[in-house]
């Protein structure tokens, strides 16, 4: 059986899954529509059962349960954070939900976002989500909105009236968006983060509290924010973070006691502790949620924090074309008989490499800390007759690092190339096995 037959029958079994799920939840819906229970108002039997064990709790009783059920949240992110936290709500009885996210679901989404499947790979996340959400409970609306929240949320948020907001994304100019969206229009926002093994949360806007912008007016330097795709993160850290969340949200649409506003609480895995640190009062002078709001309707993000907000890597062309070589030139070098340098972090070079290659972290290149070592490798270049070729994972670093080598060591007669697209051209152009991550 050929590949292709093995990925269209693949194809083929998900598509009719899905066609299945959709039915058994229609069914499950008519079912149980209209069936009210006449032993109680508004919830229906199955509600009742469903959640009985935490009707019965005190702090949420019948009328809290109705107040979750009659609650509109949006999700903003169906990845690390989202997945876990929409489970909760979902499950929880939250009416309506709505989950916004503009991304497809890929392999190195699996280890994290838990609503997301190996069928799922390529469906936008929005729609695994809402698939999942819905054979979980079927008494409840869930919205997949597949969009980019610059490009309308502040729409769906005028007309959708949010008891809460969270925030599940992973990066500077869409936490400033979506805070000024929430305190414009008056929600409390419910914000996440965990990268590695550490995470953060606490809720902004909320009895007066503190906004995001009260505590950073000014966005942090993009060169210091680091995301999961360069730093890492620990699956079950997203998890403790993301479910946490959803409890903030639990608290404020049933209006409990003791909701995470000005103070923002520490999680640290590799301790397993939680610290909470107190935070600073709302700032009357703060620019939206200030006595004299200067701001107010929505900004110009990504020119305000100076990145672009999303993770995709932009690609960067600092060099001349005669300074790149292509990966299949790339295959005709790697016989050991050059230089070729992967300038990748030393956890990444060990967790994958292309033969006959070294390791010299850019990082490390770029702070003059290699130096003694290049100064090596250009010299057995020179003696050996050999080019040096500089490697990365996309083709930007290894950029940066051809265009330091060629300033720093102009005098010899040494040659540095850069290989373009680097390994995730080399992956696409010339062994699919080795992995793209
Ligand atoms: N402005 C935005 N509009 C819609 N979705 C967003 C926006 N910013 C971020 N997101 C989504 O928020 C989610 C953040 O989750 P997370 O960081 O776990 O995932 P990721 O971006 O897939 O990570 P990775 O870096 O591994 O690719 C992503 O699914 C991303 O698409
Ligand atoms: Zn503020």
């Amino acid at each position: 059986m050929s590949n292709l037959e093995i990925k269209t029958l693949e194809a083929e079994i998900a598509a009719l899954e899905r066609t299945l799920d959709e039915k058994k939840f229609r069914l499950q819906q008519l079912k149980s529509e209209h069936v009210s229970c006449p032993y109680s108002d508004v919830l229906s039997s199955e509600e009742i059962v469903r959640y009985s064990r935490q009707i019965i709790m005190p702090q949420i009783c019948k009328s809290g349960q109705i107040k979750l059920k009659e609650s509109k949240i949006l999700i903003v992110g169906a990845g690390g954070l989202g997945c876990p936290a929409s489970l909760y709500l979902a499950a929880a009885g939250v009416g309506e939900i709505h989950i916004v996210d503009y991304d497809e679901v890929e392999l190195s989404n699996l280890h994290r976002q838990i609503l997301h499947y190996e069928h799922d790979i390529g469906l936008p996340k929005v729609q695994s989500a809402s698939e999942k959400l819905k054979r979980l409970n079927s008494n409840i609306k869930i919205v997949p909105l597949h969009i980019h929240a610059f490009s309308s949320i502040t729409d769906f948020v005028q007309k959708n009236k949010y008891d809460a907001v969270l925030d599940c994304t992973d990066n500077a100019p869409t936490r400033y968006l979506l805070n000024d969206i929430c305190v414009i229009h008056n929600i409390p926002l419910v914000s996440g983060s965990a990268l590695q093994m550490e995470g953060q949360l606490t809720v902004y806007h909320y009895n007066n509290g503190p906004c995001y912008r009260c505590l950073f007016p000014k966005p942090p330097p993009a060169h210091t924010v680091t995301n999961c795709g360069d730093g890492g993160v620990l699956g079950s850290v997203c998890g403790v973070i993301g479910v946490l969340q959803a409890l903030e949200t639990v608290k404020i649409l049933t209006q409990m006691e003791g909701v995470l506003s000005g103070r923002l609480l520490i999680f640290d895995g590799s301790e397993t502790t939680f610290r909470n640190v107190k935070l600073r009062q709302r700032v009357t002078t703060c620019e939206v949620c200030g006595d004299n709001p200067k701001i107010k309707e929505p900004v110009d993000y990504e020119q305000f924090c100076g990145a672009r907000a999303h993770d995709k890597v932009v690609n960067i062309n600092i060099l001349e074309s005669e300074e790149n070589v292509t990966v299949e030139q790339l295959r005709g070098v790697l016989d050991g008989n050059n230089i070729v340098i992967d300038v990748r972090s030393e956890l990444e070079f060990d967790m994958c490499r292309l033969p006959n290659t070294v390791n010299l972290p850019y990082a490390k290149i770029r702070d003059n800390k290699s130096l003694g070592e290049l100064e090596g490798l250009v010299k057995r270049a020179r003696e050996g007759n050999k080019n040096v070729y500089l490697l990365c994972r996309r083709g930007n670093d290894s950029q940066r690092a051809t265009s330091y080598l060629r300033q720093n060591f102009s005098n010899t007669s040494v040659r540095f190339w850069n290989v373009k697209g680097g390994l995730h051209a080399y992956s696409k152009s010339i062994d699919p096995t080795f992995p793209v991550y």
